[in-house]
């Protein structure tokens, strides 16, 4: 069995014991009779010494011969020095080169950020893609987590769809054998479906949208975590949204301190992170944006920058409620006054849109003409007008996008950076 770095260097092994451990090699400084290897896993990196005389003369070249990414496995007796980082190194008694790694192609810093897109399958592996990703596991076994202890079921909704959720414009269309299809916007519609017999339920899937926009917080491809609650108003979901949130920082802060440090990002900040968070409606936010010097006019939908605006007014998300029937979608509830019961989550600092989500319209009528008005066929929709039709109720939903709250919480520059194959307008190698 390997030992694992981490446990090494948490003291789990005493001087002088001998363990296996197989990892990659970081970088390698021979002076011939003694070489010195620092070597990665999963969990960490350390420092091996090789000298002539504990080891073979063959081992000794191969350690000697060393380069980037080799993989290794090697015998060692752990050894306590200060002056080591993490304060523990390997004294090597054997080592055998697995793979070797003649030439990688990523080294040092600065590489031109197309090239190391081109190289995504190699560059997935660098301790800042690798620290990311560990922050984004903890974030979806938090959401889980959260989901579970709330008597939220999770549920398998299709990819595969007959029409579109959230418009035309950004659907991927495919050929499902005759038939004209599309790749799944939203789990949403199908989430409403399933509350009838579940009243709580969530999906974490992949969802398109064919943006034409190159933006650092917009992908073709991305993991949406959506739910849907039978019963439930728009502010009562707020409060439900908010717990949420919090959950998932403050776990992801208690498991990934470390890597969120690495990052350039505060754990700190996400371990306290606590309800309540400021709320705002659509009418002062336009207020604030006139304030502080936007011509932006009521009706029109909030940019990048006005999102961005708004958000460094306040160090928490921020909820933004009741904005314009006329620019958002056909399922959100009319709140009168030609507004919709709808929220959107503003990541602090500029982060942008994290959550989008909105109470439900439940008349049909209402909903038939909504669908017409944006130039949809209802009779596309028939199956989800009958949830109308059937036993309807109140309810409430919302969709996060996981990597969006992935970049917030690691600070990441582009989403691009928070999934490990980001595909978008320019991007669909590797
Ligand atoms: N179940 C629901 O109520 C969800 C609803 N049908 C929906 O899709 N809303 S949304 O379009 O605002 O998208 C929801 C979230 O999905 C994220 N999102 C939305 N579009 C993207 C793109 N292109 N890239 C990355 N993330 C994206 C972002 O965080 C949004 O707040
Ligand atoms: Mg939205």
């Amino acid at each position: 069995m390997l030992a694992k770095i981490k446990d090494i260097l948490s003291g789990n092994y005493s001087d002088g014991e001998e363990i296996e451990v197989g990892g990659w090699v970081v970088k390698n400084r021979s002076s011939g009779k003694i070489v010195f290897t620092t070597i990665r896993d999963s969990t960490g990196e350390i420092q091996v010494t090789t000298k002539k005389g504990n080891v073979s003369d063959d081992d000794l070249m191969t350690a000697d011969s060393l380069s980037l990414e080799c993989s290794v496995r090697l015998k060692a007796k752990v050894r306590t020095d200060a002056r080591a980082p993490g304060g523990k190194e390997l004294v090597s008694t054997g080592i055998e080169l697995v793979g070797c790694a003649q030439d990688y192609p990523i080294f040092g810093e600065g590489h031109n950020p197309e090239v190391l897109l081109d190289l995504r399958h190699l560059h997935v592996r660098s301790k800042e893609l690798v620290a990311i990703m560990k922050v984004k596991d903890s974030v979806l076994n938090a959401a889980r987590e959260w989901f579970r202890n709330n008597s939220f079921y999770e549920v398998t909704p299709p990819i595969i769809m007959s029409s579109s959720c959230e418009g035309g414009s950004t659907l991927f269309e495919i050929k499902y054998f005759d038939e004209k299809a599309y790749l799944s916007q939203s789990a949403q519609l199908y989430l409403e479906s399933l509350i009838f017999g579940l009243e709580n339920v969530y999906a974490i899937t992949p969802s398109f949208r064919a943006e034409k926009s190159r933006t650092t917080r917009h992908l073709a491809e991305y993991w949406h975590i959506e739910a849907e609650m039978a019963w439930m108003g728009l502010y009562e979901m707020l409060n439900m949204l908010e717990d949420l949130v919090s959950y998932i920082c403050n776990k992801t802060a208690e498991e990934r301190a470390e890597e969120i440090r690495s990052l350039g990002s505060d754990p700190e900040y996400f371990l306290n992170l606590k309800p309540p968070f400021p709320r705002i409606t659509y009418d002062d936010a336009i207020r604030i944006l006139h304030e502080d010097g936007y011509r932006i006019q009521w009706g029109e939908d909030f940019g990048t920058h006005e999102e961005r605006q708004l958000s460094m007014h306040y160090d928490k998300p921020l909820f933004i409620t009741e904005y314009p029937l006329a620019v958002k979608a056909f399922y959100m509830k009319d709140a009168g006054n030609e507004k919709v019961l709808n929220v959107d989550m503003i990541g602090p600092k500029g982060f942008g849109e994290i959550i989008g989500g909105s109470e439900r319209e439940t008349d049909l009528g209402l909903l038939e003409g909504r669908l017409r008005k944006q130039g949809e066929d209802p009779s596309k929709y028939a199956w989800y007008l009958d949830l109308r039709r059937y036993g309807s109720v109140p309810h409430s939903g919302f969709g996060m996008g996981a990597e969006r709250l992935v970049r917030w919480i690691c600070g990441a520059e582009h989403i691009r950076d928070t999934i490990p194959y980001p595909r978008t307008i320019s991007r669909l190698y590797p």
